[in-house]
């Protein structure tokens, strides 16, 4: 694509080929013509689309390596990944220049017959790959059989619709994203099954050195969402080190009166670690400053592994590229 003004530089957007990632992208490349830019999309095949294996064992990354590789290749300028995909070690090759407001982060249940989850009866088939939601699901003691599921979430979603599974679980956002919310029966609430760390945020990344188009994509943050993706993703990184077993959290930020009646905001985080086999979970929560969002969230992960975190053993394999994905 050319521009009439032959200097205008056009800042290609890189982004997965799913409906999913294609849609999250258009609307960065809408709030970058907002600030000014000409943006185009450019698809990019990551693993995580070539391959139906489970996510625990492709590894963490999957979604997000080939994006991060065509960034430093220069084959595109900046990279819209869903934050949840990211994994938590920091990549001094990027800055996370934007996060814009995110999405309702909490879990969506598609059910048959527009049952709610506490409607399913003893041995519903309930798909989902994510040892996260697998865990929590099973906790529930419902007795619930968790099945795994890949693909795109029409593949997902189809699968209920089809009667091969009474239920899925899947990310509300992705569903919101691809305008397909008609299909939720119960938004799940944090208190039965809390979230991956980020979900229903995106994070747009470009290349440390572009410092002009990292002001451009700065336009398109969201303060209060950064803040409470940076302590749930400080959770998750601090958990990382001391345990394996599946992490969730939310960090919102609310608003408090101080003792002069002065309104403040707040940022409160809740988070669980639990037991893949639905034996066990572990929660906590805290509420502080959002002007040191990580390490809230750090510190609340130090509070779960001393409440007995380190000692729920996860049962998934270990991932090929490190690691177990938290998603
Ligand atoms: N694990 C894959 C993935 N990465 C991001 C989303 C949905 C969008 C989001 O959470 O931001 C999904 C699908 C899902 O978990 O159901």
């Amino acid at each position: 694509m050319r521009n009439d003004q032959e200097s205008k530089r056009v800042v290609r957007v890189g982004t997965r080929g799913s409906l999913l990632a294609t849609t999250q992208a258009e609307t960065v490349r809408q709030g970058l013509i907002a600030a000014g830019l000409d943006a185009e999309l450019v698809i990019v095949k990551t693993a995580g689309d070539l391959s139906a294996a489970p996510v625990q064992e492709i590894g963490v990354g999957v979604f997000t390596a080939a994006l991060r590789e065509a960034l430093t290749d220069g084959k595109v300028d900046v990279a819209v990944h869903s934050y949840k995909d990211l994994p938590t070690a920091p990549d001094e090759r990027f800055v996370i220049a934007a996060i814009p407001p995110r999405e309702d982060p909490r879990d969506a249940l598609v059910a048959r017959d527009g049952l709610v989850l506490g409607e399913l009866p003893t041995g519903a088939k309930v798909g989902t790959s994510a040892p996260r939601r697998a865990a929590q699901l099973r906790a529930l003691g419902q007795g619930l059989d968790i099945l795994p599921l890949r693909g795109n979430l029409d593949t997902r979603i189809g699968k209920v619709a089809s009667g091969e599974l009474d239920a899925v679980v899947v990310a509300r956002a992705g569903l919101s994203r691809i305008g397909r919310l008609d299909v939720v029966t119960e938004s799940l609430d944090p208190v039965q099954l809390l979230p991956a760390p980020a979900q229903g945020a995106l994070a747009v990344e470009c290349r440390a050195g572009d410092t002009e188009l990292a002001e451009a994509i700065g336009t398109l943050d969201d303060p209060n969402t950064r803040a409470a993706v940076l302590a749930e993703r400080g959770l998750l990184a601090e958990l990382e080190a001391g345990c394996t077993a599946p992490v969730g959290a939310i960090a919102e930020v609310v608003e408090s009166i101080d003792e002069d009646g002065r309104v403040f905001d707040e940022l409160s985080v809740r988070g669980c670690v639990a037991a893949i086999d639905g034996s066990d979970t572990i929660r906590a929560s805290i509420v502080g400053s959002t002007h040191n969002a990580e390490e809230l969230g750090r510190d609340l992960a130090r509070e779960l592994l001393d409440l007995g975190a380190r000692d729920l053993v996860d049962v998934t394999e270990p991932a090929a590229s490190g690691g177990t994905p938290h998603v």
